[in-house]
């Protein structure tokens, strides 16, 4: 079952010079698929994700979520779509410093008016699979990178939305974190059959998905599945990276 469908999708940037930053893109990802959106830097990624994510509108096209069609709703409404059916995890994680860590977590659930009592229980669940459950009452400046991203996986599954999306969230971490919450996008992903979309420039990070979708100069370039072996996969991502050439990456810094 197709949970995203993404059909003929444009945009335009107006401004002096319009600027064409994606193409007629099309394709789908299905129930409990974990997918990866790579490409060089100013080649559509984040365009994408604003559209999918229904922060922008797009120029043509259109997006559908289970079928229906988000960017035709409309204030209040859209913003509860978007509350209810989407979980966002951002490179600089968006925790509020506010707040303590349990707090940030609950934050999809308080919104939506949910119970107390099943607040609480929830967040109980989320802490203890994504081992935050120590610095639930801690305040946001006072935990680790790795610590500060799941705590905003958590935020971003408590709800059980219909789709994750993520935003380069290994951006901001050290090799070790960065598969720490690799491995806990993963777990997620296994266990509770979510599905996810990443955009990302780490190839170590894309080797965890299923698939990878590469995107040049805002047209599809090329896709390509993972088999059994993650160190596999990770390789022929690097090699799909060297043909699309650009600033992807920096290869020489990569290390699985
Ligand atoms: N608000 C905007 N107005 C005009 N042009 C924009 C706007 N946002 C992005 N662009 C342009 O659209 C193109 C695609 O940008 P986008 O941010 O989607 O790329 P990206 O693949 O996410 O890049 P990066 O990897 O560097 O984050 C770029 O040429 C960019 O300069």
């Amino acid at each position: 079952m197709d949970v995203l469908k993404v059909n003929h999708l444009s945009k335009v940037y107006g401004g002096k010079v319009p600027h064409q930053a994606l193409s007629d893109i099309s394709f789908s990802i299905q129930q409990g698929e974990f997918v990866g959106i790579m490409g060089p830097s100013g080649s559509g990624k984040t365009t994408l994700l604003n559209l999918i994510a229904t922060i922008d509108t797009p120029t043509s096209g259109e997006v559908q979520l289970h079928g229906k069609r988000p960017h035709q709703l409309k204030g209040p409404n859209l913003a509860r779509f978007r509350r209810r059916k989407l979980g966002f995890v951002f490179q600089d994680f968006n925790l509020l410093d506010t707040l303590t860590v349990g707090e940030n977590i609950v934050l999809p659930l308080t919104l939506d008016r949910k119970d107390v009592k099943e607040i609480e229980q929830k967040l109980k669940d989320v802490a203890e699979r994504l081992d935050i459950a120590e610095i639930l009452d801690k305040r946001t400046y006072e935990i680790s990178g790795g610590q500060k991203q799941r705590a905003a996986i958590a935020r971003a599954i408590i709800h059980e939305p219909s789709l994750l999306l993520a935003d380069e969230p290994t951006g901001n971490l050290d090799s070790k974190a960065s598969h720490i919450v690799m491995e806990t996008m993963e777990a997620i992903n296994e266990q509770d059959g979510a599905t996810m979309m990443m955009v990302t420039h780490d190839p170590v990070a894309a080797s965890y998905c299923h698939r990878v979708i590469f995107i040049k100069d805002g047209e599809l370039f090329n896709e390509i599945h993972r088999g059994e072996h993650r160190q596999t996969f990770f390789q022929q991502i690097i090699d799909v990276l060297s043909l699309l050439g650009g600033n992807s990456h920096d290869l020489s810094s990569v290390r699985l």
